[in-house]
């Protein structure tokens, strides 16, 4: 039963303000995209990788799939997340049973998080990392008013990869691409069908990189990393 990752490397880091996407900006002297494909690539359990990338970026990305001799599929992504992760599962191979979906803009996931999730998708179908809230988050309306702080001790942010069963997962994008729905992750695109999904309490390292301070929190988190020997 094949374990296959869909790395989602398609968007345009906008809320970066970078010149071009912000996974070729450094981190440790690699590029963010890089670092986090090495870290599926270099995975005894992931057994296929599909790279989804955008057509700005797909002519590098080949290149340097070439250089390195990288077995993994790379395809084009879509306007938005939820199209490249259709299209990055359109091309995983019919022998994949398993996947997990991966922002690359989170280079901190690590071996044995990867390994979690694949244990934990095995048993549920659908699981997915996060970590619990520290803040108190409150609803607040288009007014800047707030409307409802809901109990923190339920909040969980959500963080990648997430895992599923293909066949589960395909059922969902299908049915949200007919529906014209469009989800900010793949669990929602689940749970809308109805199916449980089982919660894996991930790092408070996994950051997305999102905006320039990630940059910094980022080094610091590799920093911390390499003194601890890791
Ligand atoms: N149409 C899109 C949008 C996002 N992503 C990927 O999904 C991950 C999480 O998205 P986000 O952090 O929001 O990246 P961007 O969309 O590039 O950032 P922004 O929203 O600031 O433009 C990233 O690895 C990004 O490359 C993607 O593959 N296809
Ligand atoms: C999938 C995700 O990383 C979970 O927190 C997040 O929803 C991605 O959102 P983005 O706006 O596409 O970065």
């Amino acid at each position: 039963m094949e374990t296959g990752v869909v790395i989602v490397a398609a968007g345009s880091g906008k809320r970066m303000g970078a010149e071009r996407n912000k996974l070729w900006l450094p981190l440790g002297g690699e590029p963010i995209l890089t670092r986090t494909v090495r870290l599926f690539t270099s995975h005894p359990e992931i057994g296929e990788i599909v790279l989804v990338v955008s057509a700005q970026d797909h002519e590098e990305v080949l290149k340097w799939k070439r250089q390195e001799k990288l077995k993994l599929t790379v395809v084009l992504g879509g306007a938005e997340r939820q199209d490249s992760v259709r299209n990055g599962l359109a091309a995983l191979s019919s022998d994949c049973s398993y996947v997990l979906v991966h922002d690359a803009a989170r280079p901190f996931v690590t071996r044995e998080q990867i390994s979690e999730m694949i244990r934990q998708v095995r048993r549920d179908r659908a699981s997915i990392m996060a970590v619990p809230v520290k803040d108190t988050i409150k609803v607040v309306g288009a007014d800047g008013v707030v409307q409802s702080t809901p109990a923190r001790e339920s909040l969980w942010a959500v963080q990648t990869p997430q895992a599923f069963l293909v066949s589960l997962l395909r059922e969902a994008h299908e049915a949200a691409l007919q529906a014209g729905k469009t989800g900010t992750d793949d669990a929602m695109l689940v749970e809308w069908l109805g199916h449980t999904v089982s919660v894996v309490r991930g790092s408070y390292e996994n950051i997305k990189i999102t905006t320039p301070d990630d940059l910094w929190f980022g080094e610091e988190i590799l920093r911390r990393r390499k003194g601890e020997g890791s």
